[in-house]
């Protein structure tokens, strides 16, 4: 489920410092890198006349050397650049470009604009002017490219320091950064394609990629297979479709414990009346019970919280979502057990974990150490994170997700994978991929309920 590293600047730099430590000189990994982006906007603009804005660091280094070998091949080439060259490398390429400099305040659009003004470096946001002057280039222009990152981004966080334009692409420079995968930075760019510029990478936090799933053992059985408890409250639809969903993940057998007994769904799903919260705990006390999810649907009054605490006080693997979470968030102190998953929202995370500081991977990862459980810190860019330090982030989310029911049925992924595999980072990982995965079989305009009919093909895909 690895889809490629994640690097913060810093621990970019960090990875550069080792090639030239290791003999890489710090000028031909500047050309590879900015060969490597040329290669790409070629590919996409050919002989398209092109305007290529350097800045200072070597972001704009990397400008120059995509100018010169983009006019080597025969592009109409002009460079618009904002200021000198600050950097021995950017200075090296700049002179090798040799051409004519315009001021980029000044400079008329072109087909293709390259944005290679500020990558990893950048400190602040641009002068109000020169964003909008990049505003202005980037939107007349057909074919546009952000180099490493769109300038004007925060490279660690996604936050966006000043006016970033929409780019058509973004050549993420030998690692994916933070910003190419949160929002809204990874908003600016309608496509993202990472560069190898040579360098040895590595990280635990990495993007999240399709997960590779397995049919079920020749000689399983339901109970093997995984059998996940749901536990119901207020609202009967959220814990069946949260039902249906973890039905339909892989898992061996789904029994849910509600107030009503539903007249739809399937009938595989066995519902159980129960009305006194009482009953919960004497219905949980099945060991062959693998996972119980409580939440979806659960409500947040005196009823709730008590079925709430039966369901955690089972000793089962747990899931908790949506009136679980709040109700935590109230309570504050109770102890989360260990192994559990949690899959917040932003308003359900702030409850539960307050302002922690840094990018929502880091937030993520403090509260999953914090808590000792694997946060899936929802939203169009869903961060997973593992007490250990693993984290993966999930990028290109249908925005059609963002319609009543799907966070049940996300959270029914989670039980259901959590029962099949017993590892809670890689079934939050699998469910998250399988919920993005479903939705785009689901196509526009859908309902939470039509995800649950393309699970089996989003899971046979994966096979
Ligand atoms: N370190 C390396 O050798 C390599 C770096 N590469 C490129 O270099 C980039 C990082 O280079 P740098 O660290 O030089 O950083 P940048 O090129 O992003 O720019 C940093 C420079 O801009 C100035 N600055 C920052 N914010 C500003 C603002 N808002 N307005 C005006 N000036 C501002 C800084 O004082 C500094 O001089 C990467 O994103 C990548 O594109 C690649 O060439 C690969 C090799
Ligand atoms: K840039």
């Amino acid at each position: 489920m690895n889809g490629g590293p994640i690097l913060t600047a810093a621990e970019m730099r960090a990875a550069e410092q080792a090639a030239f430590d290791a003999g890489v000189d710090d000028y031909a990994l500047m050309e590879t890198a900015g060969a490597a982006a040329a290669e790409i906007i070629w590919r996409a603009g050919h002989k398209r006349d092109a305007l290529i804005l350097c800045g200072p660091g070597n972001n704009g280094g990397d400008g120059y050397v995509i100018a010169r070998i983009l006019r080597d091949r025969g592009v109409p080439v002009r460079v618009a650049a904002l200021g000198a060259s600050r950097t021995l490398s950017g200075q090296r390429a700049r002179a090798a470009w040799g051409g004519p400099i315009e001021d980029m305040m000044r400079a008329a659009p072109a087909t293709q604009l390259v944005d290679a003004l500020f990558g990893t470096g950048l400190t602040r946001g641009l002068d109000d002017a020169v964003a909008a002057r990049l505003c202005v280039l980037a939107g007349a222009a057909a074919i546009s490219h952000a180099v490493d990152v769109p300038s004007g981004v925060d490279s660690d966080s996604g936050a966006m320091l000043s006016a970033v334009p929409r780019f058509g692409t973004c050549i993420a420079l030998g690692a994916y950064k933070p910003a190419h995968l949160l929002q809204p930075a990874a908003g600016r760019s309608g496509r993202l394609v990472l560069a190898d510029i040579g360098i040895a990478v590595s990280s635990a936090v990495h993007r999240l990629c399709a997960p590779i799933l397995s049919t079920p053992a020749a000689d399983a059985h339901k109970y093997t297979r995984g059998l996940v408890a749901v536990v119901g409250g207020a609202m009967p639809g959220a814990s069946l479709l949260a039902s249906i969903a973890a039905a339909h993940s892989g898992a061996g057998s789904v029994r849910r414990f509600a107030i009503d007994r539903p007249i739809v769904g399937p009938h595989a799903v066995v519902n159980r009346r129960i009305e006194a919260p009482e009953g919960i705990g004497e219905a949980l006390a099945d060991e062959r019970i693998d996972v119980v999810l409580v939440g979806p649907g659960l409500g947040r009054d005196a009823d709730g919280r008590a079925r709430l605490a039966a369901a955690m006080d089972a000793g089962h693997a747990l899931v908790l979502d949506a009136d679980a979470l709040t109700l935590l968030g109230e309570e504050g102190a109770r102890a989360i057990p260990a192994g559990a998953i949690l899959t917040p929202h932003e308003g359900e995370f702030q409850r539960l974990f307050g302002d922690l500081p840094g990018s929502k991977i880091d937030r993520a990862l403090a509260a999953a150490r914090r808590s000792g459980a694997v946060m899936v810190y929802k939203g169009a860019d869903s961060v997973i994170a593992a007490p250990d330090g693993r984290a993966a982030v999930a990028s290109g989310a249908s925005p059609w997700l963002s319609t009543a029911g799907t966070g049940d049925v996300l959270a029914g992924l989670c039980a259901g994978r959590l029962a099949v595999t017993g590892d809670p980072f890689r079934a939050a990982c699998e469910a998250v991929w399988l919920h993005g995965e479903a939705a785009r079989r689901a196509g526009p305009a859908f309902v939470a309920d039509d995800l649950l009919g393309v699970l089996p093909a989003a899971i046979a895909a994966r096979l």
